[in-house]
C-alpha cells in the first residue's frame, strides 16, 4: 500500500536563485497526483527534496513520521527505500542488459537469492510489457521501452512511493497513451502512492487523482483534478488550457506580475474535462472518484461537454451503468 507524503513550508534556493518557498501540500496516499508547471519552477529539484537527494532551506517533509531533511544518513536510507524513483531518461546502466540493470536494486539492497531475483525482474517486466527483452542492452532498445524497463527498475523494491520526472518526455501520442494506461493499472494493483511530473497537459487531464502548478516560485494549486480544471486562476487557467493569454511568458524572465494585465481575460471557454482513465482489467481504484462528485459538492458548473468520452458516451450521466460493465469479469 502507498503512503502520505506531507510537505510544510518548503523552500529551496541555490545561491541567490530561489527556486520555490512556502510549498505546502499533501500528497495523499495510493492516490495518482500530477506535478506540472513552466520549464525552470523546480519540479525536478522538488522530487529531490521528498527523497533528500536536495536539501531544503527549510521546511519539512513528512514520510510515515520521519521528517527526511532532517534524518539522519542511514534513516536516508530507510526512507529511500519505501521510494521508487523513475528518472526522466531511465537512467539505465548502458554496460548492462535489461535483465541486469532490472535486478541491479535486489542485487544491491537485498540479500535474496538469484532464483528470487529472477522471479522479482521477470515478473515486474511482465508488468510493464518487457517480457522477452531482458537480453538487450539500453542503447539497442526504444525511448518507450527504456522508460519502461527504468519503472521496472523503480517497482522491483516493492516501493510505497513511486516518482517519475517526466515519464513520458519524447515518447509519441499513442506510447504516452499507453504508459499512462500503465500507470492507472500499477495503481489499481500494488496500491503505491504516485506522484508525476510531467507536461504534457493531454496526460493532466485524464490520469491523475490530483493536479498540482508550479510556477512563479511557488505552488499556485494543488487538488483534486476537477477542481483545478475547472479553475478560473490565471496561470491554471492558461496552463491547462495550453493560452497565450495569462499571466505565463515566453520565459521565466518574462514570467512577470503584469502579464495578466497584458494578456487580459481568456476569450475562449476552458476546455471539457475528459473523464478519467480506468484500469483496464476492469478494477475500480479505491481512489477513483465519480465524475463530477467534487464539482458538485463544491457547486461549480463543469465546462460544455465534460465527461464524455471520444466514443460519445456520458460518464457523468451513465456512470452506474458504465462502471457496471467495466466491473464485470470479461
Ligand atoms: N544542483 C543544482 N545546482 C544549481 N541549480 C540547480 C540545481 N538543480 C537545479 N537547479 C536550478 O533550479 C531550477 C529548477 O530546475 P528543475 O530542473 O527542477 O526545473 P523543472 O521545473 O524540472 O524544469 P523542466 O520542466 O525544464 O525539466 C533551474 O533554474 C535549475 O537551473
Amino acid at each position: 500500500m502507498g503512503i502520505e507524503i506531507r510537505v510544510e513550508g518548503l523552500r529551496k534556493s541555490f545561491g541567490r536563485q530561489v527556486v520555490w518557498e512556502d510549498v505546502t501540500l499533501t500528497v495523499p496516499a495510493s492516490e495518482i497526483s500530477a506535478l506540472l508547471g513552466p520549464s525552470g519552477t523546480g519540479k525536478s529539484v522538488f522530487l529531490k527534496n521528498l527523497v533528500g537527494l536536495l536539501r531544503p532551506d527549510r521546511g519539512h517533509v513528512y514520510v510515515d513520521g520521519r521528517d527526511v531533511p532532517r534524518v539522519r544518513e542511514n534513516e536516508l536510507y530507510e526512507v529511500r527505500r519505501r521510494f521508487g524513483v523513475l528518472f526522466q531518461d531511465g537512467a539505465l546502466f548502458g554496460s548492462m542488459n535489461i535483465y541486469d540493470n532490472i535486478a541491479f536494486p535486489l542485487r544491491e539492497h537485498t540479500r535474496r537469492t538469484e532464483s528470487e531475483i529472477r522471479r522479482i525482474v521477470l515478473e515486474k517486466m511482465e508488468m510493464v510489457g518487457l517480457t522477452g527483452s531482458g537480453d538487450k542492452l539500453p542503447g539497442e532498445i526504444s525511448g518507450g521501452m527504456k522508460k519502461r524497463a527504468g519503472l521496472a527498475r523503480a517497482l522491483v523494491l516493492d516501493p510505497e512511493v513511486i516518482l517519475a520526472d517526466e515519464p513520458d518526455s519524447g515518447l509519441d501520442p499513442v506510447r504516452t497513451a499507453y504508459l499512462n494506461q500503465l500507470f492507472v493499472d500499477l495503481n489499481a494493483e500494488t496500491g503505491a502512492t504516485f506522484l508525476i511530473v510531467t507536461h504534457d497537459i493531454g496526460t493532466a487531464r485524464v490520469l491523475p487523482d490530483n493536479l498540482g502548478l508550479l510556477f512563479r516560485r511557488g505552488l499556485v494549486m494543488f487538488g483534486p483534478r476537477e477542481m483545478v480544471l475547472s479553475s478560473t486562476h490565471p496561470a491554471v487557467d492558461q496552463f491547462f488550457n495550453a493560452r497565450r493569454e495569462g499571466p505565463i511568458g515566453m520565459a521565466e524572465e518574462k514570467d512577470a506580475a503584469d502579464r495578466t494585465a497584458e494578456g487580459g481575460p481568456p476569450r475562449t471557454l476552458p476546455a471539457p474535462i475528459p473523464p478519467q482513465l480506468m484500469p483496464s482489467d476492469g478494477r475500480v481504484r479505491p481512489s477513483m472518484r465519480r465524475p463530477g462528485e467534487w464539482l458538485a459538492a463544491h457547486h461549480v458548473t463543469p465546462p460544455p461537454g465534460s465527461f464524455v468520452d471520444e466514443t460519445g458516451r456520458d460518464w457523468l450521466r451513465d456512470w452506474d451503468t458504465l462502471t457496471a460493465d467495466h466491473q464485470r469479469p470479461a
